[in-house]
């Protein structure tokens, strides 16, 4: 079966987060099952981009609006991400080094999707299943049915997945006349709450929808920034799958970006070392307990609540206890984990900005990973502390809910119900009693590195919708 990914995201080409270890693995995996799995993203100006090697396979030119603009479609040459990486350069749009946050982000990915699809016209490609990701690339299942260029791909199944429905993507209806031309009584398929939506018009006309994990697709009935009642309504068509991580680059025997490599018979001499490189680096101490949190600094992923939590636990457990964070996201928040600085040297620090590399390290170097999130569709750094002997501390929302037990339930983490100050410190609190409890550290520890979460079981779960879309 032929399936085209199209994303904005897709690791190691160009990643802000989760969305692109998704696009990065899931196609690979497809792949060696039998299929052919293609990824398409657009042609940012980054340092993937311009260290590799690509041969340009298609020409074009596109429409949006009164403007005209051409694209050129590219492949990798290599083959070595595991499937075909097809980037489309539109010079004008993606000639930048950020993948977001432009002012024309509406333009930008309205044009990717409008040369996807002509791309495919053009080409004569008719991929078996056009499989979008997020709201930027939305509007592909509505465009595919409805555009009059796109009658060719008119019945060409298509899959939406949402990684985050916080986001939608909205622009006004002045900007309607971007999209080619369609029976305009199918407006409604693009409009949600007055705007034009494009996760709504995905969420409505795609085939299929997916969720990141099955606890997700449940909440977002009732919590999705204004989607409830569509989602309530295309519920029979939506199926919750839980995301699996890439073992390959997820992988504490052979990971490159970390200090010592381990596998379970040596975890403990070996998340030593990388804990000690972590604290030379941080001016921690490797004597006690380190927590850790990595991510985006948004509410979504409850930043704003960290430096309470941390001044109320640092104090609470004056000197007993290290704290790192590697994030970066609303300044406010970046401002006060910075400030907390001074006055806990020695038992924390902060990284604030994106480093792949101590990502890894600290995964393999913590003792606990923390994630307060709100919202969490999957949530994929409790699968990688998993995978590194790291114990997640969670709040049961989401995809967290779905992958990790307390151990107080005969589970291997440490679970909290809310989203607040006094939850997360409690969890904290029982994580220090039970880093002192050696015996039961070793014990979780030893269990977690060898839980599988790998994408075998998720691609199965995927392909499984593919096929009951198959003519
Ligand atoms: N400063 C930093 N430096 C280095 N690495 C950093 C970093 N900040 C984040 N990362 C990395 O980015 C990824 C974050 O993935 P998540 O799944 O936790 O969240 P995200 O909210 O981006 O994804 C959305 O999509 C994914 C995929 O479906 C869902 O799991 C998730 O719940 C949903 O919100 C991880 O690989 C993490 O290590």
């Amino acid at each position: 079966m032929e399936i085209f990914h199209v994303s904005a995201e897709c690791y190691p080409v160009a990643k802000v987060g989760g969305l692109a270890d998704v696009v990065g693995a899931l196609p690979k995996y497809l792949n060696q099952a039998g299929h052919q799995a293609k990824v398409v993203v657009p042609g940012y100006d980054n340092k993937w981009t311009n260290e590799n090697e690509f041969d340009v396979v298609h020409n074009g030119r596109l429409k949006l609006g009164w403007f005209y603009f051409d694209y050129t479609v590219l492949q990798e040459r290599t083959g070595k991400l595991g499937f075909p990486l097809y980037l489309i350069a539109i010079p004008e749009l993606f000639d930048r080094p950020n993948v977001y946050s432009y002012e024309d982000d509406t333009e930008r990915f309205t044009a990717f999707q409008i040369a996807f699809l002509n791309w495919l016209t053009e080409s004569e490609q008719y991929p078996d299943v056009i499989h979008c990701h997020d709201h930027h690339t939305g509007l592909i299942p509505f465009m595919v049915q409805q555009c009059f260029n796109y009658q060719r791909l008119a019945h060409t199944p298509t899959v939406i997945t949402i990684h985050n429905g916080q986001y939608q993507g909205w622009f006004g209806f002045d900007k309607m006349h971007y999209l080619p031309n369609f029976d305009l009584s199918r407006t409604g398929f693009i409009e949600w709450g007055g705007m034009i939506n494009p996760l709504a018009a995905g969420i409505k006309s795609a085939w299929k929808v997916t969720t990141v994990s099955p606890s997700y697709l449940e909440e977002i009935s009732h919590s999705a920034n204004g989607l409830e009642n569509l989602l309530r309504y295309e519920k029979p068509k939506s199926v919750g799958i839980l995301n699996g991580i890439d073992n390959e680059v997820w992988n504490p025997k052979t990971d490159p970006m970390i200090e010592a490599n381990y596998a379970l018979k040596d975890a403990r001499k070996g998340k030593e070392k990388n804990k000690a490189f972590l604290c030379e680096q941080f001016g921690l101490d490797p004597e006690k307990p380190l927590f850790a949190f990595i991510g985006r600094l948004v509410g979504e992923k409850g930043a704003d609540l960290l430096p309470e939590i941390f001044h109320n636990s640092l104090r609470g457990h004056y000197q007993e206890i290290n704290i790192l964070v590697l994030g970066s996201g609303d300044t406010f928040v970046e401002n006060q984990l910075n400030s907390l600085k001074p006055y806990f040297e020695g038992n924390y620090n902060a990284y604030i900005g994106y480093n792949e590399t101590l990502s890894h390290i600290i995964y393999a170097g913590a003792d606990f990973l923390l994630m307060p999130s709100r919202v969490e569709p999957c949530g994929l750094n409790q699968m990688y502390a998993l995978r590194y002997g790291t114990i997640p501390i969670v709040r049961r929302t989401g995809g967290l809910k779905d992958t990790v037990i307390d151990f107080g339930d005969n589970g291997f983490g440490i679970c909290h119900d809310q989203a607040s100050v006094f939850d997360v410190n409690y969890s904290i609190s029982r994580a220090v009693g039970l880093f002192h409890d050696k015996k039961k550290m070793k014990q979780i520890v030893d269990y977690i590195l060898q839980i599988d979460h790998s994408w075998e079981k998720a691609a199965g779960q995927y392909l499984a919708i593919y096929n009951s879309l198959k003519q």
